[in-house]
């Protein structure tokens, strides 16, 4: 990789890393990893990604970014761990987990019956003529939908498929209400439904399977 030749980013997890198979079978939910201002330091990278967006920087300007981006890359070569002890995805105080890569969501309620989180689509996650990538809308559903099957079942589960029906357009910086729950189960498959709405317009719809893992299943 560019910039980063001998990175490796695989770490191996240490003795007292808590997993089990490849996936994150036993989520170890945390509010303190990464210490209390983690979140603001993810909501600047999002503001960042924001900006990169919609920039159009001159020549000079990009080369001074490029150092600075270098300068914050190498503070955090120093401290890079493991997948199952980062912060990210473990964070349950943070919108999305703490996790920079999914689009910012709010759980206003979760269990058995299902999830009703609020998703707020960034300016960075956007499609074309102000409204949001498809893309987007399928990552948000995929792990609201993998959330609500983990919340019945008591365990993970993969994604064996995920339909996104798109309705109507879907639109940023604006909070949605995203819906997921399990209509129905067959032994460890999970037929998981979603809904995304902007006020009482439907802005797209999920029809997925989640699988359960087996113990100790990658
Ligand atoms: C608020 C606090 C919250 C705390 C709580 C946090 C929760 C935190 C949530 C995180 C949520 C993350 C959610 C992200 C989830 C991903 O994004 S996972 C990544 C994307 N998915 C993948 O990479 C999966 C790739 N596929 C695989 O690894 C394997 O195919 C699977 C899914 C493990 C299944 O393999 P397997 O265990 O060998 O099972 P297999 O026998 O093939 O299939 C089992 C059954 O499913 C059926 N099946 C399998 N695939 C399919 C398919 N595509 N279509 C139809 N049927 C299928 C089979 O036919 C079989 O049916 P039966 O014969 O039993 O009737």
């Amino acid at each position: 990789m560019k910039g980063a030749p001998d990175q490796q980013w695989n770490v191996p997890a240490g003795e007292n890393s808590q997993h089990e198979g490849g996936f994150r079978a036993d989520l170890a939910v945390t509010t303190e990893r990464g210490g209390p201002t983690y979140g603001e330091m993810i909501e600047q990278v999002r503001l960042f990604m924001d900006k990169v967006r919609y920039a159009s920087p001159t020549p000079a300007l990009a080369d001074e970014v490029i150092e600075d981006l270098k300068k914050l890359n190498a503070k955090l070569d120093t401290m890079l761990v493991d997948e199952w002890t980062s912060p990210s995805g473990t964070r349950i105080d943070l919108p999305s987990r703490g996790n920079i890569t999914l689009p910012p969501y709010e759980i206003r309620d979760g269990g058995p019956d299902g999830v009703d989180a609020t998703v707020t689509f960034r300016p960075f996650h956007l499609g074309g003529n102000g409204v949001a990538h498809g893309g987007h809308v399928a990552i948000a559903f995929d792990d609201l939908g993998g959330m609500a099957a983990a919340l019945k079942l008591g365990g993970v589960a993969r994604t064996g498929y995920l339909t996104v029906n798109y309705r109507s357009l879907t639109p940023l910086q604006k909070p949605l209400a995203l819906r997921t729950w399990v209509e129905r189960f067959e032994g460890r498959k999970y037929f998981v439904r979603g809904t995304l709405h902007d006020g009482d317009r439907l802005c797209a719809e999920m029809d997925a399977l989640f699988i359960a893992l087996k113990p100790g299943q990658a």
